[in-house]
């Protein structure tokens, strides 16, 4: 089976601002992978490259067989990319479930599995995108993200800004998708210890490159050469 996702020597950025520099790797399909990094790395840039939202100034993108390098953002998405950037982007006057059926597209995930994972949105289908708490609006995101039956699910820092409890709430919810799903899925985190957590695999960005690529175990075991990678903010705190 060809990789779900794999990036060859990618060169990208903001016109003529490089971030990104000879960036490589693949995505096994159905794997997971955490990204984490110092603020300001290049990881949101990383996904916003991915989904065709920066300058592609060399290298390849291919989800599966295809090369999507040339493809418009919404190309990307309708052939298999789901993103779930970290504003969130809730349309505030739809409804939950409108928000939910906006990009709906058929496939093993459904409106009725959606409401399994998250109840919560299920009591809140009536209401309206603007009346939503931050853990809604993020639960939101997701399902939508999800009702578009991606092959890639891209999520850019699902945790910001939320209290304790609703972040153990979602990251419960995340796990369950991680081992009962086929779905690939690539996390940009700034909580460390969620990212291990969730991924068997983790890459450290530095700078705009990758300064580590392996076993989240391998980090977890070894908190100074974590901290030596992502400084004491992306400790296991
Ligand atoms: N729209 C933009 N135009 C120009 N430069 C940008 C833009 N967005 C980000 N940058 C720059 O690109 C670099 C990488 O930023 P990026 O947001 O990808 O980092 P990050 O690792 O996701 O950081 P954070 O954890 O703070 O979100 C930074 O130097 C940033 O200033």
């Amino acid at each position: 089976m060809p990789d779900d996702l794999s990036l060859h020597k990618i060169r990208a950025g903001y016109g003529a601002t490089v971030v990104l520099e000879d960036l490589s790797f693949d995505l096994a399909a159905g794997s997971k992978l955490s990204i984490i990094g110092r603020n300001g790395v290049g990881k949101t840039t990383l996904l916003a490259t991915i989904m065709g939202l920066t300058r592609l100034h060399a290298g390849r993108i291919g989800l599966g067989d295809l090369d999507v390098g040339a493809l418009r953002p919404n190309r990307r998405a309708k052939a298999g990319f789901g993103f779930v950037p970290q504003q969130r982007e809730i349309f505030p006057s739809l409804t939950v479930e409108e928000n939910l059926l906006v990009g709906l597209r058929p496939g093993a995930w459904t409106l009725a599995r959606v409401y399994d994972l998250f109840p919560r949105l299920r009591e809140r289908r009536a209401n309206m995108g603007n009346q939503l708490s931050g853990g809604e609006q993020q639960m939101l995101a997701f399902g939508r993200a999800l009702l578009t039956n991606p092959r890639v699910l891209l999520l850019d820092e699902p945790f910001e800004g939320l209290a304790p409890v609703i972040v153990e709430q979602l990251f419960q919810a995340l796990l369950r998708l991680r081992d009962e799903d086929q779905l690939s899925i690539i996390m940009v985190e700034q909580h460390a210890k969620l990212a291990l957590a969730f991924a068997p695999r983790t890459m450290v960005m530095s700078r705009g490159r990758i300064a580590f690529d392996g076993d989240s175990g391998t980090l977890i075991d070894d908190p100074a050469r974590l901290d030596a990678l992502c400084g004491i903010g992306g400790g296991l705190h």
